[in-house]
């Protein structure tokens, strides 16, 4: 299956999944000089319950900690969105060494791993379907940038060890997902899609312009997981992105003056 070897990484994507080449593909290079100001997008309103958290899970392509999505109690609502998306999930990409890592890029500048936190418009039954409709998603996108060690981020790091391989998942509960999210609000927005296979065009982007911090130490860490499973040939999780894609005449909004 795809991944992000030589061999099934995001240049060879487009064999099996013509998405790949579409009109609103994700990531993008955002170019904080060429976006535009919109006085008319709301303030962002994350409401995020810590009850919600349920299990973390190493899927072979990143790890990410799942939320209970049967109530509205995790929810994003405002920002350029309209109506309520819930919270399903949030995971992050990396790269092998801090010079490189995220999906989204400003002026060319790669962080060393980017959040994702991962919503789905209530107006549809579930994820799976909301997946697959042009307003069914909306992602936070949050950069990382290396610093002091993000006393957050311990506890997400501390469970890594019990999840190394693929398919591996434990209890991850009471979890605020508040915490990982910076002083400011202030965004860029554009209509993209999912940045992994199946690619589907069906994500509002919310890229916060405030990057976290994360030590280097903590992402050794990040880069100790494994793309393998147990008995598969070792191969460590790290470079799990994918690069930035054309813009193809979108344009990208900001919240902010
Ligand atoms: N990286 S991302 O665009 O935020 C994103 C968000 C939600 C789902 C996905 N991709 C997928 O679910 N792909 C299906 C197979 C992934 C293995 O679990 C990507
Ligand atoms: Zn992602």
């Amino acid at each position: 299956g795809w991944g992000y070897g030589p061999h099934n990484g995001p240049d060879t994507w487009i064999e099996s999944c013509p998405n790949a080449d579409g009109p609103r593909q994700s990531p993008i290079n955002i170019i904080p000089g060429q976006t535009s100001f919109d006085p008319t997008l709301k303030p962002l309103k994350l409401k995020y319950d810590p009850s919600n958290s349920t299990d973390i899970i190493n899927n072979g392509h990143s790890f990410q900690v799942s939320f209970l999505d049967d109530t509205d109690s995790s929810t994003l609502t405002g920002g350029p969105v309209t109506g309520t998306y819930r919270l399903k999930q949030f995971h992050f990409h990396w790269g092998a060494s801090d010079d490189r890592g995220s999906e989204h890029t400003i002026n060319g500048i790669k962080f060393p791993t980017e959040l994702h936190l991962v919503h789905w418009n209530t107006k549809y039954p579930n994820f799976g379907d909301a997946a697959s409709k042009p307003d069914g998603l909306a992602v936070v996108g949050v950069f990382l940038k290396i610093g002091a060690a993000n006393p957050k981020l311990q506890k997400v790091i501390d469970a890594l060890d019990a999840i190394k391989t693929k398919g591996k998942q434990t209890p991850f509960t009471n979890f605020n997902c508040k915490t990982l999210l910076p002083a400011s609000l202030d965004y860029w927005t554009y209509d993209g899609s999912l940045t992994t296979p199946p690619l589907l065009e069906s994500v509002t982007w919310i890229v916060l312009k405030e990057p976290i911090s994360v030590s280097s130490a903590q992402m050794c860490k990040f880069r100790s997981l494994m793309f393998s499973g147990d008995g598969e040939a070792p191969s460590c999780m790290q470079d799990n992105f994918r690069p930035p894609q054309a813009l193809k005449g979108r344009v990208v909004r900001r919240s902010f003056k």
